[in-house]
């Protein structure tokens, strides 16, 4: 019971007193109050947790006592009177949840920082491709763009700014333009899918750089996959096409040396940057910052995390603790910043050492522990949508005034574009490919893109697929992890070309890929997260253009689907069918796409089975040369010649491993169950 006891005494400390004897005394003094409390409290639990008048002598109390005391605890009491401790003198003692005061508190609200809980909210407006322009918003009536920003969006044929693009793009062209020594606030956004948050950062960016006399990397853009990278440095160098600007992707499509190459060049002992703007991925970034020498960040202006929430998250560790410690080898600065307030001095010394940091997102963390990693100078966070106040009856007891507190719960990190249409279809796990195939040959879909839960199920997938579309015109492939990105490259622009219909992708693909036209994305398996379900069902309906969502399900995954959308706001849409029929009409087809699928599973696994034996013997024939044949083997030696297969004796130790040598057709050892069963065979003859 002790152990739940917490004794705070104040009062008597508070006043001193003259010397050392009084000191101890008065040490004393304390101590037996704290035994007589502690005595009476067990004594009288049911009286009240506060002891007024402590009892003149002190008692510890033996076993018998202590059991009674615990057999006449009170029951709980309520919430409302538990939490009163007005009451409570400042010098008495609170027994925290020993007898029985420790009851249920009330849950408290998820309080968000202010800057969550009062964001920017990025008006609506079409996005509507096919609507007319108003002149006023023509592009080169927008004063803050300059000429060479407005020819290049006009060769990519933009007429106008999306809504997230007019809020972002003038608020951090003006932040930049103030003087020395302010500082701009670093920017969050959350708008939805194929709303135009690529060109919200490019343009500021670009427009900022482009008066720059000597090239430095000034700009870095990160992304978690190298697709979008590729996606994101195509706009940029757009964007750049009218300027002296240098951008460069670094990715694992192309080799380390000749990203070093196009990276910095040594002149006379010295390296010189060659690019401007860094667009790459997190692990490709590490790489180069151990690897590439004369890679500075030193002069880093922008730093863009798009996708932040997905590369704020366990997989990408520590990329950001590399960058960090880069910074500070390569400069005094402290790339992650300090949080405001800031001195005015501070402010001076630290001006324009700090990069801008803008972070963008369609599903934007709002868990601010995961954004605390990047250490946000001032965070300014612009939304799209906004819960409204919860508007409480007026005439209701209690009403309290400051009921409109809780507005602004910010929950622009679950928007769909509005031009979406979402469906379902339900159907038996045995035949979700059929259905699948099934719903594409019943609508005709022409492009799409099929999602999976993993890598291994897209592959089986598609090979399911191949086989039933055999004599379809469509054409299926994978595009998944499981390839190289070389291969991923090739089939993606075979895709955007119109040579294939369908990509059955891992969600690995699932963010930010921007293909225009698709008419539908397929959910393969229901996914596991509402975050993937908004990025998957987000690679349609984009930049306006109406498009479709269409999610697997079997009558096991119904109810958990439905609550996950019900959780954010969401329905799951109407429900659409295939015909009963399906297993009958494509019974044949079925069953060769499995079989040939068995076979195909059984292939890889023997590849895989022969490929990890050439490993296991090349390593040991590696070892033997560099450690003379008569050495023993090591115990990994064993494990790797037991999982390569033990028939294949290493020709160096032939005389060494003591293995039991097989006789051709020798039969397998009886076990005890056939042995009796045999004699049992016997006796009965
Ligand atoms: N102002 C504009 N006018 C016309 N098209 C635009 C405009 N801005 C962007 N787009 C187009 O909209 C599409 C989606 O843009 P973008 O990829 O930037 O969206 P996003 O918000 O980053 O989407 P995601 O969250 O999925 O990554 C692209 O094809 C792009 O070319």
């Amino acid at each position: 019971m002790e152990l739940f006891t917490v004794n705070r005494y104040t009062e008597d400390l508070k006043k001193p007193k003259d010397g050392i004897q009084d000191i101890a005394n008065n040490e004393d003094e304390i101590l037996q109050k704290l035994l007589q409390k502690a005595a009476k409290r067990k004594r009288k639990p049911k009286d009240s947790e506060v002891i007024e008048n402590p009892a003149p002598e002190a008692v510890i109390p033996d076993k018998e006592e202590a059991k009674d005391t615990e057999e006449h605890v009170e029951p709980l009491e309520k919430p409302e009177e538990t939490v009163e401790e007005k009451d409570v003198p400042s010098n008495e003692f609170q027994v925290l949840g020993g007898d029985g005061s420790a009851t249920k508190k009330r849950k408290v609200e998820m309080q968000l920082p202010s800057w969550l809980a009062h964001p920017t909210i990025i008006e609506g407006g079409s996005l509507q491709p096919e609507e007319q322009v108003p002149a006023s918003e023509a592009i080169d009536k927008l004063h803050y763009l300059n000429k060479s920003t407005c020819l290049a969006l006009k060769q990519m044929k933009i007429q106008r700014l999306f809504p997230v693009q007019r809020q972002v793009i003038p608020w951090i062209l003006e932040a930049h333009a103030k003087p020395a020594p302010f500082r701009p606030r670093d920017i969050c956004v959350s708008a939805p899918t194929g709303s135009g948050k690529t060109l919200a950062f490019a343009i500021p960016i670009v427009q900022l750089l482009s008066q720059r006399v000597e090239c430095k990397v000034r700009a870095l853009v990160v992304l978690p996959v190298a697709e979008l990278a590729l996606q994101v440095f195509r706009v940029i160098s757009s964007l750049c096409s009218k300027t002296e600007l240098e951008v460069c992707l670094l990715s694992k499509q192309h080799k380390l040396e000749d990203e070093q190459e196009k990276l910095v060049e040594l002149y006379k002992g010295k390296y010189y940057s060659k690019v401007d703007i860094v667009v790459t991925t997190p692990g490709r970034l590490v790489d180069h910052l151990h690897a590439t020498k004369g890679f500075c960040l030193k002069n880093l202006k922008f730093l863009i995390i798009d996708e932040a929430d997905r590369i704020m998250d366990a997989v990408f560790q520590n990329w950001l603790y590399h960058l960090d410690s880069h910074v500070k080898e390569t400069t005094d600065q402290l790339l992650a910043g300090t949080q405001a307030p800031l001195c005015y001095a501070e402010l001076q010394s630290s001006f324009g050492k700090q990069p801008h940091k803008l972070l963008f997102s369609a599903t934007l963390s709002q868990d601010p522990e995961k954004l605390q990693n990047l250490r946000l100078f001032q965070p300014r966070l612009f939304t799209t949508v906004f819960t409204m106040p919860v508007v409480k009856d007026v005439t209701e007891e209690n009403a309290e005034p400051e009921t409109n507190s809780e507005m602004g719960q910010f929950v622009g990190k679950y928007t769909t574009p509005a031009e979406l249409t979402e469906q379902f279809c339900v159907t038996e796990l045995r035949l979700k490919p059929l259905t699948l195939f099934a719903l594409v040959e019943k609508y005709q879909w022409k492009r799409f893109l099929c999602f999976t839960n993993s890598t291994d199920q897209a592959t089986r997938l598609t090979n399911v697929l191949t086989t039933l579309f055999r004599k379809s015109t469509t054409k299926v492939a994978e595009l998944s992890g499981n390839l190289s990105a070389l291969v991923r490259n090739k089939t993606l622009a075979s895709f955007v070309s119109g040579k294939l219909n369908g990509l059955i992708c891992s969600d690995a693909l699932a963010r930010g890929i921007d293909v225009a036209d698709i008419d539908v994305v397929l959910s393969y398996e229901a996914p596991r997260h509402i975050k993937t379900h908004i990025h998957r069902v987000g690679r349609t309906a984009r930049a306006g253009r109406r498009g479709t969502a269409v999610t697997l399900l079997t009558e096991q995954d119904q109810a958990a689907f439905t609550k996950m959308l019900h959780d954010v706001g969401k329905a799951p849409g109407e429900e659409i069918h295939v015909s009963p029929d399906i297993e009958v009409q494509h019974s044949l087809d079925y069953k060769r796409a499995l079989d040939k699928l068995r076979n195909y599973q059984q292939h890889e696994k023997t590849k895989k089975a022969v490929q990890k034996r050439r490993v296991a013997n090349q390593a040991l024939v590696h070892k033997k040369q560099i450690e003379g044949p008569d050495r023993p083997l090591t115990l990994m030696e064993k494990l790797q010649l037991k999982a390569g297969g033990a028939h294949q004796v290493d020709p160096f130790q032939k005389q060494k491993t003591k293995l039991r040598k097989v006789k051709p057709n020798s039969h397998p050892r009886e076990t005890m169950k056939q042995k009796i069963a045999k004699s049992r065979k016997a006796i009965e003859k």
